[in-house]
């Protein structure tokens, strides 16, 4: 039997990278000069991919959609995605217990691949991870319960014995799409309705680990 799959989501769930998606958002109103946002503002804009992202933050300053800032906000992040961009405090200990008890673990981001990577590796998490799925690794994204599932196949996994974890309706969509049950990330950046779908809200990444290893995931592997 395989082992168990831990699917994370990234941004509002394992890292709290706000602050960076803020001052790169900032940087590109700046050379379109126009103001900066609210921090708030900034989170209920995350969740949806970069090209959702860039679009609704052109849009609350009155700009339609352009491809070509798009590439500059992407070319800007990319860089500098880890500048101020943390772990959640409990999340490093989180995955070393899931690890511990022969978990695998899984990224399941709508952060394209590129700053998925870069920002995972300034982190030191590089290698952490059975698989990563971005959001450009597959034809599509979450809710799409296919990124879900392409990612879970990287990882050696099967439905019968994964979790999916995420802050975002997203997530829970993804993973009610794939079969597969869930736990909100309550500590991140969706609003509360968004866990809906969602086994359980968890408040805390301390609180994590132990609703975890109470899934009922199908038999143990002893
Ligand atoms: O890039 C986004 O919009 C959100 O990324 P996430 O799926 O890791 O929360
Ligand atoms: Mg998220």
């Amino acid at each position: 039997m395989t082992e168990p799959v831990a699917l994370f989501d990234l941004d509002g769930t394992l890292v709290d990278s706000a602050p960076d998606i803020h001052a790169a958002l900032d940087r590109l109103m700046a050379r379109l000069g126009r103001p900066g946002f609210a921090r708030a503002e900034v989170i209920g804009m995350i969740g949806d991919g970069v090209r959702v992202l860039v679009e609704r933050a052109l849009a609350a300053r009155g700009l339609p959609f352009d491809p070509a800032a798009l590439e500059s906000f992407s070319a800007d992040y990319t860089v500098r995605a880890a500048e101020a961009t943390a772990l959640f405090p409990g999340i490093a200990e989180t995955l070393a217990g899931l690890e511990a008890a022969g978990w695998r673990l899984a990224v399941c981001t709508n952060k394209p691949a590129a700053a998925t990577a870069a920002l995972l590796g300034a982190l030191g998490l590089s290698g952490r991870f059975a698989a990563v799925g971005g959001g450009d690794s597959f034809p599509v994204r979450k809710p799409d319960p296919g990124h879900l599932l392409g990612t879970l196949a990287a990882a050696g996994g099967g439905t019968d014995r994964a979790v999916m974890i995420g802050d975002h309706r997203n997530d829970i969509l993804a993973a009610r799409g794939a079969g597969v049950p869930s736990l909100f990330a309550g500590w991140g950046y969706g609003r509360p309705e968004m866990a809906e779908g969602a086994a359980a809200v968890i408040d805390s990444p301390a609180a994590l680990l132990p609703a975890l290893l109470a899934l009922p995931l199908g038999h143990g592997p002893g």
